[in-house]
């Protein structure tokens, strides 16, 4: 796995939304279309906020949740909230072709299937052409939470939580097809997260994110996060 390492939480926000835009040219000029998960949290939005600057083939980039809280439209807790409120007020909201998790479903497995058919639908082969993952204090990715039961999911793409998660169920991306993706990004910063990034990059089994795959995988990260890489 490749990591890079920054001076500061803005800079690495500026480089992911570079790689972002590399990745999208690359493929829009391959294959015409752009295939993309987005994780939550509090880090990916300077991200998107930079990526939303660039001048891009919009139209043909398909945007989808790694994961998302069980909770009402418009909630601030809702990864979709956030994503709607960097992008305000930018081209992309009329230009981006996004697809939110439909977490306020009656029926949240059938919810689960039919996301797991767009993406069928709308990626190459059912990969996404990148997806972008966060990592929590506790060693989560996506919301493949430690000790739940569907860190075990293998016959699905798309799945809920056993339990809640700092008050919620989610709705998730699972390991099948998150390593699956072409191109793995992490974005990674807060000297909160050195122990756990330590972890990750040793790809410690016992962590949800020691699980997912470094082949193609990059790390962006700052250094007061980088202090105990050894
Ligand atoms: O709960 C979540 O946390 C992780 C990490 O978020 P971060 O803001 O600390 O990077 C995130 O990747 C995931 O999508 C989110 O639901």
């Amino acid at each position: 796995m490749e990591i890079r390492t920054f001076q500061s939480a803005d800079e690495v926000a500026k480089e992911a939304a570079i790689y972002i835009a590399d990745r999208i040219r690359e493929n829009v000029t391959r294959k015409g279309s752009f295939t993309m998960a987005i994780s939550g949290g509090r880090t990916p939005w300077e991200m998107i906020k930079e990526l939303a600057k660039e001048d891009l083939h919009w139209e043909k980039v398909f945007l989808f949740q790694v994961d998302e809280r069980i909770a009402p439209d418009a909630h601030p807790d809702r990864n979709l909230t956030q994503l709607f409120k960097a992008i305000e007020g930018t081209k992309l909201v009329l230009r981006l072709n996004i697809f939110p998790m439909r977490v306020t479903a009656d029926n949240l497995n059938e919810a689960c299937e039919e996301y797991a058919d767009h993406i069928t639908r709308l990626t190459e082969n059912g990969k996404f052409d990148l997806i972008h993952l966060g990592l929590g204090t506790d060693g989560h990715t996506a919301s493949l939470v430690p000790g739940d039961a569907v860190l075990a999911v293998q016959d699905k793409t798309v799945a809920i939580t056993g339990d809640t998660y700092q008050g919620r169920h989610r709705m998730t991306l699972t390991y099948p097809l998150i390593n699956q993706a072409a191109k793995i990004l992490w974005v990674i910063t807060g000297a909160e997260k050195a122990e756990m990034l330590n972890r990750l990059l040793h790809q410690d089994p016992s962590i949800p994110a020691g699980k997912i795959d470094q082949y193609h995988a990059i790390v962006l990260t700052e250094e007061s996060a980088s202090v105990e890489i050894n």
